[in-house]
């Protein structure tokens, strides 16, 4: 067994498994030790084992890094995405709290971020869901109309364009039909997870795992990843300073408060505190930093 260094990209994980693509062949990896610091969209340098297995030597630098954390420890999402897209519908609600979580996520990784709002044939919700996403659209966050299920076609011809040449990553709340758009760009979608659930032996029921789909069709190094979806986004991670960066809503006013270290919560004199009482400000996006400074003092890693 000759041993041949090789380098792949990571397009599938599953606990300390993870599944690499080396130039179309599927390779099976681990990494060597406990590890367990690699993520969807890492390119990496392997070695051969065998003809389907390799262990990863090496992460090559990461050109972004997308995670999300609790208390305890953070989870990484995704590895070089260039942009994520927030699906969201008219029905079932969404949260804002999980759309604003990502968000800042993204900010602070440096990563774009799009909405798309699904279901849009759903007309009784579509106005009420318009006004709902205006704050998000008026801080420059694209929104993108598709209905998945009544206009296929179009939907496509929506995405398309905005997947070409680009990593990007889908998440969204249970139901938002992004399964549904994910099957109508990536029409082999449930044949690549069977295969991918076989090689990391996940066993048939668990299709909850992360996984990348790369689309050569729209341009070399066009990919998409899919995220299982999750309840929570936690943010622990991030500092009090890259907090308030990765609000877009508070850097006109940056700078501008009374004291220096000002946390922008019952300081007098703080310009983010007035935006939020004349309405510049959603209340709603304020809420949240607070909570996330709150957690961002919580963390014991
Ligand atoms: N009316 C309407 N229903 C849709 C549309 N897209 C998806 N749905 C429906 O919404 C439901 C959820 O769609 P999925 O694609 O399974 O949603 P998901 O976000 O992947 O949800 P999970 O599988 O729970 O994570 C299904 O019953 C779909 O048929 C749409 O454009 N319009
Ligand atoms: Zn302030």
């Amino acid at each position: 067994m000759s041993k041949q260094a090789l380098t792949g990209t990571i397009i599938a994980a599953h606990g300390r498994h993870y599944l690499a693509d080396a130039d179309g062949q599927k390779l099976q990896c681990v990494t060597r030790g406990k590890k367990t610091n690699v993520a969807v969209g890492d390119v990496v340098k392997l070695t051969l084992t065998s003809n389907d297995q390799a262990v990863i030597d090496a992460i090559t630098e990461r050109k972004t890094l997308l995670y999300r954390s609790d208390q305890y420890k953070s989870k990484l999402l995704a590895a070089n995405v260039t942009q994520l897209f927030i699906v969201v519908a008219t029905e079932p609600g969404f949260t804002d709290d999980l759309v604003s979580r990502a968000l800042v996520a993204t900010e602070a990784a440096g990563i774009q971020a799009h909405l798309i709002l699904n279901k849009v044939d759903v007309t009784e919700s579509l106005q009420r869901t318009r006004e709902r996403l205006t704050v998000y659209s008026k801080l420059g966050y694209p929104v993108h109309e598709v209905s998945a299920k009544t206009q296929p076609e179009q939907t496509v011809a929506t995405l398309k364009p905005l997947l070409a040449g680009q990593s990007s990553i889908l998440i969204g709340q249970s139901g938002m039909g992004k399964s549904s758009l994910i099957n109508l760009l990536i029409p082999d979608a449930d044949i690549a997870v069977r295969e991918i659930s076989a090689a990391l032996d996940t066993g048939k029921h668990t299709t909850t795992f992360t996984r990348l789909y790369t689309m050569p069709e729209l341009g070399e190094g066009t990919a998409i990843i899919d995220s299982p979806g999750f309840q929570e986004f936690g943010l622990y991670h991030l500092s009090e300073g890259m907090l308030e960066r990765a609000f877009r809503d508070f850097q006109p006013y940056l700078g501008g408060c009374k004291y220096y270290n000002c946390r922008h919560l019952n300081e007098p004199q703080c310009p983010i505190r007035d935006a939020v009482a004349s309405g510049e400000i959603s209340p709603m996006r304020h809420a949240l930093y607070g909570q996330l400074l709150h957690e961002s003092a919580q963390t014991l890693y």
